[in-house]
């Protein structure tokens, strides 16, 4: 690292900065010449903008476009603790040649084991019968159900993305399952490596007991699970939506539902949240958690650490690990 360390701002909202306060911001200095953190652009000095190299982003950074990068011609770098930089980015941004990366392979860890534990107990009928009476005889008809459990699954993924591939990952561990992947945009060869077959969305549904959605919301993906997809599946079914609701037409999961003849587990929905009065949420075969599968509490402390890690090499002048280029932006999150 040369002795001249570039001018860095972190831009975010309150609900992520907290991450780069004490000894992260600590190490950011180390690297970085940083001003003040500031929740806007409105709140930085035109002076520390005009300088600024390096930008450190989150939720609640504006769209980088013309009328903001005007004000910032120094800017070579911007590093996003969150997901998706489908919301920051501009045409003028890659124009520019700016360097981006983005926190989402961290991000995909904990949407990963949120998923994985979703198809366990999923598989148990854990979260129906929790919604039972508590004089629920454990033993007796449990035990003859053939259909309860997690051997001889068939767990199916939609979209080999970054969580995609760590589901992939992930659900082998429970041993005796057969996974499949839908994706058009996937190399049969690659998923056949990861220990999963790459089949049609139509066969996927078909076969699986457990459907599992993790591909990103574009226009092209709107309602990829409809009524069509919902209707292949097998009685007993459960569908996981941890992706985007807009990915699944909650009309035809709700007509599918209300008949008990599929499950569901949303951590997603649309909208979001649900109204009050939606049907959804009083089905005792659906569960709804509210778009906590990958941004909890201490998880964000994962974003950081990506741009941490980031940061580092790009200060360094190495290829940034978690760089996105704009040739991806049609098929990524
Ligand atoms: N619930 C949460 O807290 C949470 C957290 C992070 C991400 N997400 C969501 O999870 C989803 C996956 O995120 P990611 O970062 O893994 O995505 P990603 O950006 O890695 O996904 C890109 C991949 O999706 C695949 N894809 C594109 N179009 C497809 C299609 N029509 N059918 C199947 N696959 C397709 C392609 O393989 C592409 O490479 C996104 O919708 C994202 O918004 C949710
Ligand atoms: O809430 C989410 O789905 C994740 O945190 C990712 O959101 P983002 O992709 O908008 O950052």
């Amino acid at each position: 690292m040369s002795g001249v360390r570039p001018a860095g701002l972190i831009v975010m909202g309150p609900e992520m900065a907290w991450a780069f306060e004490d000894d992260r911001r600590r190490q950011l200095e180390r690297m970085l010449d940083l001003g003040d953190p500031a929740t806007s652009f409105d709140a930085v000095p035109a002076d520390a903008l005009a300088r600024c190299e390096v930008l450190i982003t989150s939720w609640g950074a504006p769209r980088l476009d013309s009328a903001v990068l005007s004000r910032m011609p120094a800017l070579r770098a911007v590093f996003h603790a969150a997901g998706s930089v489908r919301d920051l980015v501009s045409p003028e941004l890659w124009d520019r040649g700016i360097v981006v990366s983005s926190a989402a392979d961290a991000n995909a860890v904990p949407v990963a084991e949120y998923t994985l534990a979703a198809i366990i107990l999923a598989g148990k009928r854990a979260f129906s019968l929790a919604r039972e009476p508590r004089t629920h005889a454990p033993w007796g008809g449990m035990l003859a159900e053939p259909m309860i459990g997690n051997v001889d699954r068939c767990i199916g993924i939609v979209g080999f993305s970054r969580i995609g591939r760590r589901v992939v990952e992930l659900v082998q561990m429970l041993g005796g399952v057969e996974v499949l992947v839908a994706d058009p945009h996937a190399d049969p060869a690659v998923v056949a490596r990861a220990g999963a077959t790459l089949v049609s969305l139509d066969e996927m549904a078909a076969r699986v007991d457990v459907l599992s959605i993790h591909a990103p919301e574009l226009p092209s993906t709107r309602h990829l699970i409809g009524r069509a997809e919902l209707a292949l599946l097998r009685d007993g079914a459960t569908v996981i939506n941890t992706a985007r609701g807009a990915l699944l037409d909650h009309d035809a999961l709700l007509a599918e539902c209300r008949t008990g003849r599929v499950n569901a587990v949303l951590d997603v929905t649309d909208p979001e949240p649900l109204p009050h009065d939606s049907e959804l949420l009083d089905l005792p075969n659906v569960t709804i958690t509210p778009h906590v599968a990958g941004t909890l509490g201490t998880e964000r402390a994962r974003l950081a650490d990506s741009v941490l890690e980031d940061v580092q090499a790009w200060v360094r002048g190495e290829p940034v690990p978690h760089g996105v280029v704009r040739e991806q932006m049609d098929v990524i999150a």
